[in-house]
Protein backbone atom coordinates (compact mmCIF):
# COMPACT_ATOMS: atom_id res chain seq x y z
CA UNK A 1 0.00 0.00 0.00
CA UNK A 2 1.24 3.37 -0.91
CA UNK A 3 0.16 6.90 -0.12
CA UNK A 4 -0.79 9.44 -2.20
CA UNK A 5 -0.72 12.99 -0.41
CA UNK A 6 -2.47 16.00 -2.59
CA UNK A 7 -1.23 19.57 -1.24
CA UNK A 8 -3.76 21.91 -2.54
CA UNK A 9 -6.85 20.33 -3.66
CA UNK A 10 -8.09 22.96 -6.26
CA UNK A 11 -9.59 22.06 -9.65
CA UNK A 12 -6.52 20.04 -10.73
CA UNK A 13 -6.41 18.62 -7.08
CA UNK A 14 -9.79 17.59 -6.52
CA UNK A 15 -9.32 16.37 -10.23
CA UNK A 16 -6.55 13.81 -8.99
CA UNK A 17 -8.30 12.43 -6.19
CA UNK A 18 -11.57 11.78 -7.79
CA UNK A 19 -9.89 10.49 -10.86
CA UNK A 20 -7.53 8.16 -8.62
CA UNK A 21 -10.77 6.37 -6.44
CA UNK A 22 -12.62 6.30 -9.91
CA UNK A 23 -9.50 4.36 -10.77
CA UNK A 24 -10.23 1.99 -7.84
CA UNK A 25 -7.64 3.02 -4.98
CA UNK A 26 -9.04 3.24 -1.82
CA UNK A 27 -9.58 6.30 -0.07
CA UNK A 28 -7.48 5.48 2.72
CA UNK A 29 -4.83 5.54 0.40
CA UNK A 30 -5.30 9.58 -0.73
CA UNK A 31 -4.32 12.35 1.91
CA UNK A 32 -4.79 15.83 1.04
CA UNK A 33 -3.98 19.35 2.20
CA UNK A 34 -6.24 23.10 2.29
CA UNK A 35 -6.02 25.50 3.88
CA UNK A 36 -9.55 26.70 3.90
CA UNK A 37 -11.13 24.21 6.59
CA UNK A 38 -14.48 24.59 4.83
CA UNK A 39 -13.52 23.25 1.37
CA UNK A 40 -11.79 20.57 3.10
CA UNK A 41 -14.78 19.55 4.94
CA UNK A 42 -16.41 19.33 1.65
CA UNK A 43 -13.81 17.26 0.08
CA UNK A 44 -13.48 14.59 3.46
CA UNK A 45 -17.58 14.33 2.78
CA UNK A 46 -17.17 14.16 -1.42
CA UNK A 47 -14.72 11.39 -1.15
CA UNK A 48 -14.17 10.08 1.86
CA UNK A 49 -10.91 11.36 2.09
CA UNK A 50 -8.74 12.72 5.02
CA UNK A 51 -8.06 15.99 4.95
CA UNK A 52 -4.50 16.42 6.27
CA UNK A 53 -1.67 19.69 7.50
CA UNK A 54 1.10 19.63 5.68
CA UNK A 55 3.51 17.88 8.18
CA UNK A 56 1.35 14.73 8.50
CA UNK A 57 0.98 14.83 4.31
CA UNK A 58 4.77 14.65 4.71
CA UNK A 59 5.10 12.10 7.06
CA UNK A 60 2.66 9.97 6.01
CA UNK A 61 2.92 10.20 2.34
CA UNK A 62 5.01 7.90 0.08
CA UNK A 63 4.13 10.58 -3.25
CA UNK A 64 3.63 13.92 -2.48
CA UNK A 65 2.12 15.67 -4.93
CA UNK A 66 2.00 19.90 -4.96
CA UNK A 67 -1.11 21.19 -6.83
CA UNK A 68 -1.01 24.68 -5.65
CA UNK A 69 -0.98 27.70 -8.00
CA UNK A 70 2.47 28.62 -9.24
CA UNK A 71 1.93 32.07 -7.17
CA UNK A 72 1.65 29.99 -4.17
CA UNK A 73 4.54 27.96 -4.57
CA UNK A 74 6.89 29.87 -2.02
CA UNK A 75 4.93 29.18 1.08
CA UNK A 76 4.56 25.58 0.67
CA UNK A 77 8.15 25.05 -0.56
CA UNK A 78 9.14 26.91 2.71
CA UNK A 79 6.87 24.33 4.64
CA UNK A 80 8.02 21.23 3.13
CA UNK A 81 11.75 22.40 3.15
CA UNK A 82 12.18 20.72 6.39
CA UNK A 83 10.02 17.84 6.07
CA UNK A 84 11.46 15.94 2.93
CA UNK A 85 14.45 14.51 1.36
CA UNK A 86 15.99 11.91 -0.45
CA UNK A 87 13.49 9.12 0.97
CA UNK A 88 10.60 11.22 -0.26
CA UNK A 89 9.31 11.23 -3.92
CA UNK A 90 7.88 14.89 -4.94
CA UNK A 91 5.32 15.39 -7.82
CA UNK A 92 4.95 18.60 -8.86
CA UNK A 93 1.77 19.84 -11.29
CA UNK A 94 2.70 23.16 -10.82
CA UNK A 95 2.50 24.89 -14.33
CA UNK A 96 6.11 26.56 -15.39
CA UNK A 97 7.84 25.85 -12.14
CA UNK A 98 11.04 23.88 -13.19
CA UNK A 99 12.12 20.49 -11.12
CA UNK A 100 15.37 23.44 -10.17
CA UNK A 101 13.41 25.33 -7.78
CA UNK A 102 12.30 22.74 -5.55
CA UNK A 103 16.05 21.00 -5.93
CA UNK A 104 17.47 24.07 -4.78
CA UNK A 105 14.85 24.68 -2.03
CA UNK A 106 15.02 21.10 -0.75
CA UNK A 107 17.83 18.95 1.06
CA UNK A 108 20.10 17.85 -1.77
CA UNK A 109 19.01 14.36 -3.49
CA UNK A 110 15.32 14.47 -2.94
CA UNK A 111 13.71 13.49 -6.07
CA UNK A 112 11.33 16.04 -8.11
CA UNK A 113 8.93 14.67 -10.96
CA UNK A 114 7.39 17.38 -12.85
CA UNK A 115 3.88 16.25 -14.55
CA UNK A 116 1.67 18.32 -16.71
CA UNK A 117 -1.77 16.48 -16.58
CA UNK A 118 -5.32 17.69 -17.33
CA UNK A 119 -8.97 17.84 -16.53
CA UNK A 120 -9.82 15.20 -17.81
CA UNK A 121 -8.71 12.60 -15.39
CA UNK A 122 -11.76 12.67 -13.55
CA UNK A 123 -13.06 10.84 -16.12
CA UNK A 124 -9.78 8.48 -16.92
CA UNK A 125 -9.21 10.28 -19.54
CA UNK A 126 -6.05 12.53 -18.74
CA UNK A 127 -3.26 13.20 -20.48
CA UNK A 128 -0.18 13.30 -18.47
CA UNK A 129 3.32 14.08 -19.36
CA UNK A 130 6.17 13.45 -17.25
CA UNK A 131 9.28 14.33 -16.72
CA UNK A 132 12.24 13.67 -14.08
CA UNK A 133 14.43 15.78 -12.18
CA UNK A 134 17.87 15.61 -11.60
CA UNK A 135 17.76 13.20 -8.35
CA UNK A 136 14.60 11.18 -9.72
CA UNK A 137 15.41 7.97 -10.86
CA UNK A 138 13.95 5.61 -13.53
CA UNK A 139 11.96 3.26 -10.18
CA UNK A 140 10.50 7.18 -9.55
CA UNK A 141 9.08 7.81 -12.89
CA UNK A 142 7.79 4.16 -13.05
CA UNK A 143 6.23 5.00 -9.72
CA UNK A 144 4.38 8.40 -10.98
CA UNK A 145 3.62 6.95 -14.32
CA UNK A 146 1.99 4.17 -12.92
CA UNK A 147 -0.15 6.06 -10.51
CA UNK A 148 -1.01 8.29 -13.99
CA UNK A 149 -2.27 5.73 -15.85
CA UNK A 150 -4.93 5.12 -13.87
CA UNK A 151 -6.50 8.32 -14.43
CA UNK A 152 -5.65 8.18 -18.02
CA UNK A 153 -2.43 8.08 -20.94
CA UNK A 154 0.85 9.20 -19.78
CA UNK A 155 3.71 10.33 -21.68
CA UNK A 156 7.38 10.81 -20.84
CA UNK A 157 9.27 13.94 -22.76
CA UNK A 158 12.34 15.83 -21.29
CA UNK A 159 11.42 18.86 -19.07
CA UNK A 160 12.52 21.29 -21.73
CA UNK A 161 9.54 20.66 -23.46
CA UNK A 162 6.94 21.29 -20.21
CA UNK A 163 5.67 24.69 -20.98
CA UNK A 164 4.76 23.57 -24.69
CA UNK A 165 3.22 20.35 -23.38
CA UNK A 166 1.53 22.79 -20.58
CA UNK A 167 -0.12 24.70 -23.57
CA UNK A 168 -0.86 21.91 -25.83
CA UNK A 169 -2.66 19.37 -23.57
CA UNK A 170 -2.58 20.79 -20.05
CA UNK A 171 -4.84 23.87 -21.62
CA UNK A 172 -6.09 21.55 -24.26
CA UNK A 173 -8.84 20.93 -22.83
CA UNK A 174 -10.23 24.47 -22.21
CA UNK A 175 -9.89 25.22 -25.97
CA UNK A 176 -12.33 22.42 -26.86
CA UNK A 177 -15.03 23.74 -23.98
CA UNK A 178 -14.95 27.13 -25.48
CA UNK A 179 -14.96 25.47 -29.30
CA UNK A 180 -18.15 23.64 -27.69
CA UNK A 181 -19.57 26.51 -26.03
CA UNK A 182 -19.07 29.02 -29.31
CA UNK A 183 -20.92 25.79 -31.55
CA UNK A 184 -23.65 25.81 -29.01
CA UNK A 185 -24.24 29.88 -29.32
CA UNK A 186 -24.06 29.21 -33.27
CA UNK A 187 -27.13 26.67 -32.68
CA UNK A 188 -28.97 29.29 -30.79
CA UNK A 189 -28.04 32.12 -33.66
CA UNK A 190 -29.92 29.22 -36.03
CA UNK A 191 -32.83 29.56 -33.54
CA UNK A 192 -32.45 25.90 -31.88
CA UNK A 193 -33.58 25.53 -28.77
CA UNK A 194 -30.60 25.40 -26.14
CA UNK A 195 -31.06 21.80 -25.24
CA UNK A 196 -31.17 20.40 -28.62
CA UNK A 197 -28.18 22.93 -29.68
CA UNK A 198 -26.25 21.26 -26.86
CA UNK A 199 -27.21 17.62 -27.35
CA UNK A 200 -26.03 18.19 -30.79
CA UNK A 201 -22.82 19.39 -30.25
CA UNK A 202 -21.10 17.41 -27.48
CA UNK A 203 -22.58 14.56 -29.28
CA UNK A 204 -20.51 15.75 -32.09
CA UNK A 205 -17.56 16.28 -30.50
CA UNK A 206 -17.71 12.98 -28.68
CA UNK A 207 -18.22 11.08 -31.85
CA UNK A 208 -15.23 13.45 -33.07
CA UNK A 209 -13.24 13.12 -30.24
CA UNK A 210 -13.53 8.56 -30.38
CA UNK A 211 -13.02 8.70 -34.57
CA UNK A 212 -9.63 10.26 -33.48
CA UNK A 213 -9.10 8.44 -30.50
CA UNK A 214 -10.32 5.09 -32.81
CA UNK A 215 -8.94 5.52 -36.34
CA UNK A 216 -5.59 5.19 -38.03
CA UNK A 217 -6.46 8.59 -40.41
CA UNK A 218 -5.01 11.87 -39.89
CA UNK A 219 -7.34 14.38 -38.77
CA UNK A 220 -7.04 16.37 -42.17
CA UNK A 221 -8.43 13.07 -43.68
CA UNK A 222 -11.43 12.86 -40.99
CA UNK A 223 -11.70 16.65 -41.83
CA UNK A 224 -12.28 15.89 -45.63
CA UNK A 225 -14.58 13.22 -45.33
CA UNK A 226 -17.18 15.66 -43.95
CA UNK A 227 -16.51 17.99 -46.67
CA UNK A 228 -18.48 17.47 -49.47
CA UNK A 229 -18.00 18.71 -53.06
CA UNK A 230 -19.95 22.21 -53.21
CA UNK A 231 -21.77 21.33 -49.55
CA UNK A 232 -22.27 23.28 -46.48
CA UNK A 233 -19.14 22.12 -44.73
CA UNK A 234 -16.56 23.67 -47.52
CA UNK A 235 -18.62 27.02 -46.73
CA UNK A 236 -18.10 27.04 -43.21
CA UNK A 237 -14.56 25.93 -43.63
CA UNK A 238 -14.46 29.04 -45.76
CA UNK A 239 -15.53 31.21 -42.99
CA UNK A 240 -12.83 29.69 -40.64
CA UNK A 241 -10.07 30.18 -42.99
CA UNK A 242 -11.23 34.01 -43.28
CA UNK A 243 -11.50 34.40 -39.67
CA UNK A 244 -7.80 33.60 -39.29
CA UNK A 245 -8.69 30.24 -36.88
CA UNK A 246 -6.14 28.78 -37.32
CA UNK A 247 -3.49 31.15 -37.28
CA UNK A 248 -5.57 32.15 -33.77
CA UNK A 249 -5.13 28.65 -32.15
CA UNK A 250 -1.44 28.93 -32.90
CA UNK A 251 -1.12 32.35 -31.60
CA UNK A 252 -3.08 31.18 -28.61
CA UNK A 253 -0.76 28.11 -28.27
CA UNK A 254 2.23 29.70 -28.52
CA UNK A 255 0.68 32.89 -25.82
CA UNK A 256 -0.03 29.92 -23.74
CA UNK A 257 3.81 28.73 -23.59
CA UNK A 258 4.86 32.00 -23.59
CA UNK A 259 3.10 32.50 -20.04
CA UNK A 260 4.28 28.81 -18.80
CA UNK A 261 8.02 30.82 -19.73
CA UNK A 262 7.59 33.57 -17.64
CA UNK A 263 5.58 31.70 -14.38
CA UNK A 264 8.79 29.47 -13.86
CA UNK A 265 10.85 32.72 -14.57
CA UNK A 266 9.34 34.56 -11.50
CA UNK A 267 10.38 31.88 -9.37
CA UNK A 268 13.67 32.09 -11.39
CA UNK A 269 16.11 32.98 -8.13
CA UNK A 270 19.63 33.11 -6.80
CA UNK A 271 20.80 30.42 -4.47
CA UNK A 272 19.60 30.68 -0.92
CA UNK A 273 22.80 30.68 1.40
N1 LIG B 1 -6.64 23.40 -13.64
C1 LIG B 1 -6.01 22.69 -14.55
O1 LIG B 1 -6.60 22.23 -15.56
C2 LIG B 1 -4.55 22.37 -14.40
C3 LIG B 1 -3.78 22.94 -13.40
N2 LIG B 1 -2.45 22.62 -13.30
C4 LIG B 1 -1.64 23.21 -12.24
O2 LIG B 1 -2.16 22.81 -11.01
C5 LIG B 1 -1.96 23.83 -10.05
C6 LIG B 1 -3.29 24.15 -9.40
O3 LIG B 1 -4.14 24.67 -10.38
P1 LIG B 1 -5.71 24.72 -10.14
O4 LIG B 1 -6.13 23.44 -9.49
O5 LIG B 1 -6.33 25.14 -11.40
O6 LIG B 1 -5.78 25.92 -9.09
P2 LIG B 1 -6.72 26.08 -7.84
O7 LIG B 1 -6.56 27.47 -7.37
O8 LIG B 1 -8.09 25.57 -8.16
O9 LIG B 1 -6.10 25.07 -6.78
C7 LIG B 1 -5.03 25.34 -5.96
C8 LIG B 1 -5.43 24.95 -4.55
O10 LIG B 1 -4.31 25.01 -3.70
C9 LIG B 1 -4.73 25.63 -2.49
N3 LIG B 1 -3.57 26.15 -1.78
C10 LIG B 1 -2.85 27.26 -2.04
N4 LIG B 1 -1.86 27.38 -1.14
C11 LIG B 1 -1.94 26.33 -0.31
C12 LIG B 1 -1.21 25.91 0.81
N5 LIG B 1 -0.19 26.62 1.26
N6 LIG B 1 -1.56 24.76 1.43
C13 LIG B 1 -2.62 24.04 0.97
N7 LIG B 1 -3.37 24.40 -0.09
C14 LIG B 1 -3.04 25.54 -0.71
C15 LIG B 1 -5.69 26.70 -2.97
O11 LIG B 1 -6.46 27.22 -1.94
P3 LIG B 1 -7.11 28.71 -2.11
O12 LIG B 1 -8.47 28.44 -2.64
O13 LIG B 1 -7.09 29.23 -0.73
O14 LIG B 1 -6.26 29.50 -3.03
C16 LIG B 1 -6.48 25.90 -3.98
O15 LIG B 1 -7.49 25.13 -3.38
C17 LIG B 1 -1.38 25.03 -10.77
O16 LIG B 1 -0.01 25.10 -10.49
C18 LIG B 1 -1.63 24.73 -12.23
O17 LIG B 1 -0.60 25.23 -13.04
C19 LIG B 1 -1.87 21.71 -14.12
C20 LIG B 1 -2.59 21.12 -15.10
C21 LIG B 1 -3.96 21.43 -15.36
O1 LIG C 1 -4.26 27.69 -16.82
C1 LIG C 1 -3.34 27.21 -16.16
O2 LIG C 1 -2.39 27.94 -15.79
C2 LIG C 1 -3.34 25.76 -15.79
C3 LIG C 1 -2.11 25.05 -16.32
C4 LIG C 1 -2.61 24.20 -17.43
C5 LIG C 1 -4.05 24.27 -17.32
N1 LIG C 1 -4.44 25.09 -16.41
Amino acid sequence: MSTIAVVGAGKIGEALLSGLLHGGRPAEELLFTERHPERAAELTRRYGVAAVDVAEAAKRADVLVVAVKPQDIDPVLDELAPLVGPDSLLVSLCAGLPTALYERRFVEGTPVVRVMPNTPMVVGAAMSAVSPGRYATREHVRTVSELLSCVGAVVEVPESQQDAVTALSGSGPAYFFYLVEAMIDAGILLGLPRAVAEQLIIQSAVGAAKMLAESDEHPVILREAVTSPAGTTINAIRELEKHGVRAALLAAIEAARDRSVELGKVHEEPERH
